[in-house]
């Protein structure tokens, strides 16, 4: 469906306030220099509306790519960047749930901005077919969603081979499609990570172990003094339990089930839709490079910022 900008920015500014989705840029624990966003300067055309609060419009006509999307988190993000007006492609191991999913959302949102594909993030070769496959459609891509993962530490290699090597391979495809100094339109890279990224939890350690691993590759990137004029920006969100598939746990993919579930319990599990605002908090920020959301049941979003490196004025 075509909207004019008008319509566009009236149903999108509705839309964000029923979401209570805030239109300030938040505070951070730490400030350093913003980088130049990738998606600005805002150039009025008819495909970029601008508006009071033009943070929700900055993603029209955006071009996604999303890993491990045909369910929870990531098929939630797809969602919410197609309403706001962005193209997705979203990728993942399970082909019938991720072709249904791509039928519903081409119905509701077209079929010239959805693509749904078979990629698999522990092979090289299939992240980087998708990836080519994403941009023969679409033409370039703006916004890298590393999400896929699994909890299980009875798979010690396959967990750090999809949740660690798999965003990392991802980002750097991304990085090589979008940096500005080799052609590229610039962009921004978000890893999914998790607040078991930033804290050692003893009944998941291997888990934890890959999550850290991410933090550390994001942290790196976000910290990297080229990143202005390559065009990148690096977001990493930390969410802490949510109530999607990867918590139907078997005893054998935890250490200490009993423990896990008492403390799941404690520390409460976040909706899927607090998880799906903070990410639009970081993908609509003027400039996420470096920011680390954690979105926890108990309370509120926080941001860090804390990409500023010992070696950036060396
Ligand atoms: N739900 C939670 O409590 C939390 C989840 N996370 C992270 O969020 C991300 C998304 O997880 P959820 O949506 O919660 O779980 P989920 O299990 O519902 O979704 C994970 C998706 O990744 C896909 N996947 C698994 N292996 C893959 C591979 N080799 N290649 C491509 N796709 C693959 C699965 O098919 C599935 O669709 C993961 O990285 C997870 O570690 C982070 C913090 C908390
Ligand atoms: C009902 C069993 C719950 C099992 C939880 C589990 O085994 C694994 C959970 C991990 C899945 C994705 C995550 O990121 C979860 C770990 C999150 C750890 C949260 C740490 C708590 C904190 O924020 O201090």
């Amino acid at each position: 469906m075509n909207f004019t900008p008008s319509v566009l920015s009236f149903i999108l500014t509705a839309e964000a306030e029923v979401y209570g989705i805030p239109t300030k840029k938040p505070k951070f624990h730490q400030q350093v220099q913003p980088s130049p966003s990738p998606w600005s300067p805002w150039k009025v055309s008819e495909n970029i509306v601008t508006c009071e609060n033009n943070i929700i419009m900055q993603l029209f006509n955006r071009v996604a790519f999303v890993t491990g999307a045909a369910q929870g988190l990531g098929k939630a993000f797809s969602e919410a960047l197609l309403n706001r007006g962005a193209k997705v492609c979203f990728t993942d191991i399970q082909v019938s749930k991720g072709k249904e999913v791509e039928k519903t959302y081409s119905d509701k949102y077209g079929q010239d901005r959805v693509l749904f594909l078979h990629c698999d993030v522990s092979s090289s070769a299939s992240l980087a077919n998708s990836f080519k496959d994403a941009v023969s459609k679409f033409g370039h891509i703006d916004l890298m969603v590393n999400n896929a993962g699994i909890a299980d530490e009875s798979r010690l290699r396959d967990m750090v081979n999809i949740n660690l090597i798999g965003a990392i391979e991802g980002s750097m495809l991304a990085v090589e499609h979008m940096r500005k100094d080799k052609g590229g339109k610039g962009g921004v890279v978000i890893n999914i990570a998790s607040t078991a990224g930033l804290t050692g939890v003893y009944f998941v350690p291997s888990y934890c172990a890959s999550k850290f691993g991410l933090v550390g590759f994001h942290l790196s990137w976000a910290s990297n003094p080229y990143n202005s004029q390559m065009g990148l920006q690096f977001g990493c969100l930390c969410p802490a339990f949510t109530d999607t598939d990867i918590l139907n746990q078997k005893e054998k993919q935890m250490l200490y089930f009993e423990d896990g579930q008492r403390i799941t319990k404690h520390l409460g599990i976040n909706r899927v839709e607090k998880v799906v605002q903070g990410f639009l908090q970081m993908v609509e920020s003027e400039n996420c490079n470096g920011d680390i959301i954690t979105i926890t049941a108990k309370e509120d979003i926080q941001y860090s910022r804390r990409a500023s490196s010992k070696m950036s004025h060396l």
